[in-house]
């Protein structure tokens, strides 16, 4: 999942399955997810993209009919954030017009190796107008944030009433996440 996009769609899927042992608790990029927004069930069907090191030969097929994209880095991995400018050029031009994208910056449960402060993935976040937080899919830190924000947002664009008030995903992601409560040597 270094500087890699998932791509999360409402579509028919399964109950995600349990990890195996060895894994991070809390899946980031796979599998399907059914998230339950105000008492309405959005079904999420989720595929993770090849990794870095197979970034060229990437099909713009995967992510060109996603409806949203979790962007992920490592904050322990340089070039996996620095790629994250590439995909953002790249989905710019291939995915849909409106797609929902979302930048996380993963691993931040391993603050003594960080690379990247939180306020360079925020800048990056800014400067693409896109929402951002880290992310642990180890200790699950925003995990399920990340998810339930998606799918407010497409649950909110699939059924937008004149009086509903309306959802900004920004707004919501910043007053929802949590910060990894250690600070970093950076
Ligand atoms: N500490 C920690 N380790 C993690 C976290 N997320 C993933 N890992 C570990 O990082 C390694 C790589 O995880 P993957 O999910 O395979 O990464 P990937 O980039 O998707 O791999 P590719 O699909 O080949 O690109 C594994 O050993 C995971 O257990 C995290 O949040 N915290």
């Amino acid at each position: 999942m270094t500087g890699t996009p998932g791509a999360a769609a409402t579509r028919n899927g399964e109950a995600p399955e349990r990890s195996p042992p060895c894994s991070p608790s809390y899946d980031l990029t796979g599998k399907n997810k059914v998230v339950t927004v105000d008492g309405m069930r959005v079904k999420l069907q989720i595929w993770d993209t090849a990794g870095q090191e197979r970034f060229r030969s990437v099909t713009h097929a995967y992510y060109r009919d996603a409806q949203a994209l979790l962007l992920l880095y490592d904050i322990t991995n340089k070039s996996s954030f620095d790629n994250i400018r590439a995909w953002l050029t790249e989905i710019h031009e291939y995915a849909q017009r409106d797609v929902v994208i979302m930048l996380l910056g993963n691993k931040a449960d391993v603050s003594s190796e960080r690379m990247i402060r939180s306020e360079d993935g925020e800048m990056l976040a800014r400067e693409y107008g896109v929402p951002f937080m880290e992310t642990s899919a180890k200790t699950g830190m925003n995990v399920e944030l990340a998810f339930l924000a998606i799918a407010k947002e497409l649950k909110y664009r699939a059924g937008r009433q004149a009086d509903e008030p309306s959802f900004q995903i920004r707004d919501y992601v910043e007053s929802q996440k949590k910060r990894p409560s250690c600070c970093s040597f950076l």
